[in-house]
């Protein structure tokens, strides 16, 4: 299942106009607060399919039978871009427990790359409901191996992908290894470049959240 958050205007279509912007975009701090409060509304949303149970709670004036959450998710986060989203997660399910994978698009001369994956950490997750965010899911390709190597953790009782921007040709990769997966976009975009930049898209989500990096 893939819901757009962009369905209907909202303040997640104003932060999405944000991270676009070529000027407003150049304010790192503004970008990853926005990459933040992006995840934290689709931590909301994605709560309302999570299992919940009944608790009786002891207030200072009688008891009240509320609805708490049944077992806390698995935040996972794909390094570096990840972790404004990811903080975003953590702000909304605070109690949550999180797994890191590091993963980067390793180029080539001919404008071909391979995604690198060299550390992963992560708790059982056999039975627990699985969050995990990527900012761009562009080919897919760094999700697809993210979630493969999860999987080796346990079988998640549901998982579910937050994304800011995503490019269709991602999501059906994604869709085609993992159709019980729910995808949460911020916003959809139809093209991908030769080079697996997503159009119009944002440019690069890391550098803009933490600076260009050197690669060997
Ligand atoms: O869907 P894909 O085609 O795999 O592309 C998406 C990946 O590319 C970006 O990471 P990048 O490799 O730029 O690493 P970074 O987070 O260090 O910038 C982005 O954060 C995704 O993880
Ligand atoms: O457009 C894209 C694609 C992958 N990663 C990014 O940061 N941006
Ligand atoms: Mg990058």
């Amino acid at each position: 299942m893939v819901y757009n958050l962009s369905d209907q205007q909202s303040l997640i279509t104003q932060w999405v106009s944000e991270i676009r912007d070529i000027d407003i975009q150049k304010d790192r701090l503004r970008f990853r607060r926005n990459m933040e409060r992006i995840a934290e509304v689709a931590a909301y949303e994605i709560s309302k399919q999570l299992p919940f149970i009944t608790r009786n709670v002891i207030t200072p004036l009688g008891e009240s039978e509320t609805l708490v959450i049944e077992e806390q998710p698995v935040l996972a986060t794909i390094l570096r871009a990840g972790v404004p989203m990811h903080n975003g997660l953590l702000n909304f399910f605070d109690k949550a427990d999180s797994a890191f994978i590091a993963a980067y698009r390793k180029h080539h001369r001919d404008g071909s790359f391979e995604i690198e994956q060299h550390y992963i950490t992560c708790p059982p997750l056999k039975g627990r409901p699985l969050i995990i965010a990527d900012p761009m899911l562009a080919t897919g390709a760094s999700l697809i191996l993210a979630l493969e190597t999860l999987l080796h953790y346990g079988m998640p009782a549901q998982i579910h992908i937050v994304s800011a921007i995503a490019c269709s040709e991602g999501i059906e990769n994604v869709e085609r290894k993992f159709p019980e997966a729910s995808i949460w976009a911020a916003t959809i975009d139809e093209e991908l470049t030769a080079r697996g930049y997503i159009v119009p898209g944002l440019g690069d989500a890391g550098d803009l959240a933490f600076g260009s990096k050197e690669q060997f």
